[in-house]
């Protein structure tokens, strides 16, 4: 069964202009996937997160999770179920800042009041895997853009949730961050089985999901998927974004670090 089905995903903002944001748009997402969500800007990306992290409703058409329907639950067992199975990940990386490195990891353990065994066990094992180790005593304030991203990776794991969702992890970050934020995602998704959805404008990044599904204008636009060499999903995503319109122009030089 598909971890997430996104089934005719309809959301209309009313208002001075209706805005049609999303239109039937469908999809699956299969355990294990990493996969970006592309689309110029407008595209209808941000409100797919928001539906699907369920900070907004749709108007028409259902999202579905492991079979279930969140959109069933009342305000107590959806916050609920946010907490336990969704993990986020943001451009800005959203630390909080008077709290520690290891702090803010355990938070999700903290707020669900998990035992201090688990918690040391699973700060342990992901310190180590993204090289935080170092810094778990520092401050937000005290370490650069990677490791912070590096933090809120670990943050967003910690809890093993079913599902990450990531809007522009590298928006912030130089290419050499970039590419080891990158890497370490697709390690977490490797390893780990972590289940990935990331939101990016980037087509590195997104050369390194194993599928790129791009939207326009809230619809459906195509997919694709990656082969053995990353060089050659890029071209092949450039060639998408072509068709798509829009920066491509910016990206048709460029070859993969
Ligand atoms: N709360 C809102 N009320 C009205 N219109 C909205 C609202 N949020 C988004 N929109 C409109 O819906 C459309 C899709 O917006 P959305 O932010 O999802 O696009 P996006 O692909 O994330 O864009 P970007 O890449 O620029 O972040 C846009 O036309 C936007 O103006």
């Amino acid at each position: 069964m598909p971890i997430l089905q996104i089934q005719e995903a309809t959301k209309v903002y009313e208002g001075k202009v209706t805005k049609r944001a999303l239109n039937q748009l469908s999809f699956e997402v299969e355990k294990g996937e990493f996969i970006a969500i592309m689309g110029p800007s407008g595209s209808g990306k941000t409100t797919l997160l928001n539906m699907v992290s369920m900070i907004d409703t749709l108007t028409s058409g259902e999202i579905i999770f492991n079979g279930m329907k969140p959109q069933k639950l009342n305000s107590e067992e959806l916050a609920f179920f946010r907490r336990r199975q969704l993990g986020f990940i943001f451009q800005d990386f959203n630390l909080l800042p008077t709290l520690t490195v290891e702090e803010n990891i355990i938070l999700p353990l903290t707020l669900d009041e998990q035992p201090i065994a688990v918690m040391e066990e699973r700060l342990h094992h992901l310190s180590e895997l993204l090289e935080l180790t170092s810094i778990l005593v520092k401050r937000p304030n005290e370490i650069s853009g990677g490791q912070a991203q590096r933090t809120a990776i670990a943050r967003a794991l910690i809890h093993k949730p079913m599902l990450v969702l990531a809007d522009e992890p590298t928006g912030n970050l130089d290419s050499n961050a970039s590419r080891e934020v990158l890497e370490l995602l697709g390690k977490m998704n490797q390893d780990n089985n972590t289940t990935i959805l990331m939101v990016t404008h980037d087509p590195i990044a997104a050369s390194y999901c194993d599928r790129v599904i791009f939207i326009k204008d809230g619809e459906f636009f195509n997919e694709i998927y990656k082969d053995d060499r990353r060089q050659t999903f890029f071209q092949r995503i450039l060639n998408v974004l072509s068709l798509l319109g829009g920066h491509v122009g910016d990206f048709s030089s460029i070859r993969l670090p």
